[in-house]
């Protein structure tokens, strides 16, 4: 399985089940795409800014909820196998991709899993092991917690000072040096840790660029 970073905004995504796994897929897809559950029942659980549709339909109206909902990506997260099933076939024969809940192994084309994923800032580190084991990713996911906090500042500060260097015609070489030296700084990483001083990071990092800039004129 191959990573990719998919833009959901304005895409419609369709969750099958409401328990506490089409929660959390829900909530996760509802920050970006308009998010849609289909259940006859719904879990005490947080579902994010979704819409619901109370309905329990059979493997044969799966086709007509597709076509009604156009999604970009539809979630198979019922504790109905031959519903899943459904779901998975249909979404495939249509070009759909697909996030089968229920399944780890024996994936099928245009199927995708959900990683765990840490997010800061612009930055998002995302975790999979290929669905052999979630409790695994889960917990990589809480180690990286502080290992990923401040990164969006970062690469923020970072980011701005490469487009400013850009725009000053620094040659193409040097400017990655110096982009590089700042984005591995430890000033800045400790500046940015925490509640993350802007002010700092970007000095810090500023500090470095210019350091590395003036070193390549001697
Ligand atoms: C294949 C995949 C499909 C998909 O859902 O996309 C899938 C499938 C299954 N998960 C199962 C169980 C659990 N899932 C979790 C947790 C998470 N599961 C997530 C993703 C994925 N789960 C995809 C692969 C991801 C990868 O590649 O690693 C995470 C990362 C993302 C998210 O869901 O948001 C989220 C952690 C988020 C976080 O904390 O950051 C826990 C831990 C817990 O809840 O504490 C358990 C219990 C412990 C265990 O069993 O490991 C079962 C068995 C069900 C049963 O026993 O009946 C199946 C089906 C099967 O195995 O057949
Ligand atoms: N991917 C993951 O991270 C995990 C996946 N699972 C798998 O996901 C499945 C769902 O897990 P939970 O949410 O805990 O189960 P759950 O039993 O709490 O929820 C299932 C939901 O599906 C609904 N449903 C049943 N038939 C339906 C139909 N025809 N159409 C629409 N909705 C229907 C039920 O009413 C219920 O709301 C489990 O069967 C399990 O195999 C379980 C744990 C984690």
């Amino acid at each position: 399985m191959i990573p990719l970073v998919h833009d959901f905004d304005g895409e419609v995504v369709l969750v099958f089940g409401g328990g506490a796994v089409g929660a959390r897929k829900a909530r996760r897809f509802a920050r970006e795409a308009r998010v849609v559950v289909v259940s006859p029942d719904f879990a005490d659980a947080d579902f994010g800014a979704s819409e619901f549709v109370r309905a329990a339909p059979d493997p044969d109206d799966v086709g007509a909820w597709l076509d009604a909902a156009a999604p970009a990506l539809v979630v198979a997260a019922t504790d109905d196998d031959a519903l899943n099933a459904a779901v998975a076939s249909v979404a495939r024969e249509r070009g759909i991709l697909v996030n089968r809940a229920d399944r780890s192994g024996e994936r099928e084309s245009g199927s995708v899993v959900v990683p765990a994923t840490v997010d800061d800032g612009p930055v998002t580190v995302a975790v999979t092991t290929s669905g052999t084991s979630p409790a695994v990713s889960r917990h990589l996911r809480r180690e990286l917690e502080s290992v990923v906090d401040g990164a969006g500042v970062v690469a923020t500060v970072v980011g701005d000072l490469r487009g400013e260097l850009k725009e000053r015609g620094v040659d193409p070489e040097r400017r990655r040096e110096a982009i590089r030296a700042a984005a591995a700084d430890r000033v800045v990483w400790s500046a940015a840790k925490g509640s993350g001083d802007a002010d700092r990071v970007r000095k810090a990092a500023a500090r470095t660029v210019e350091e590395v800039l003036d070193g390549g004129d001697e």
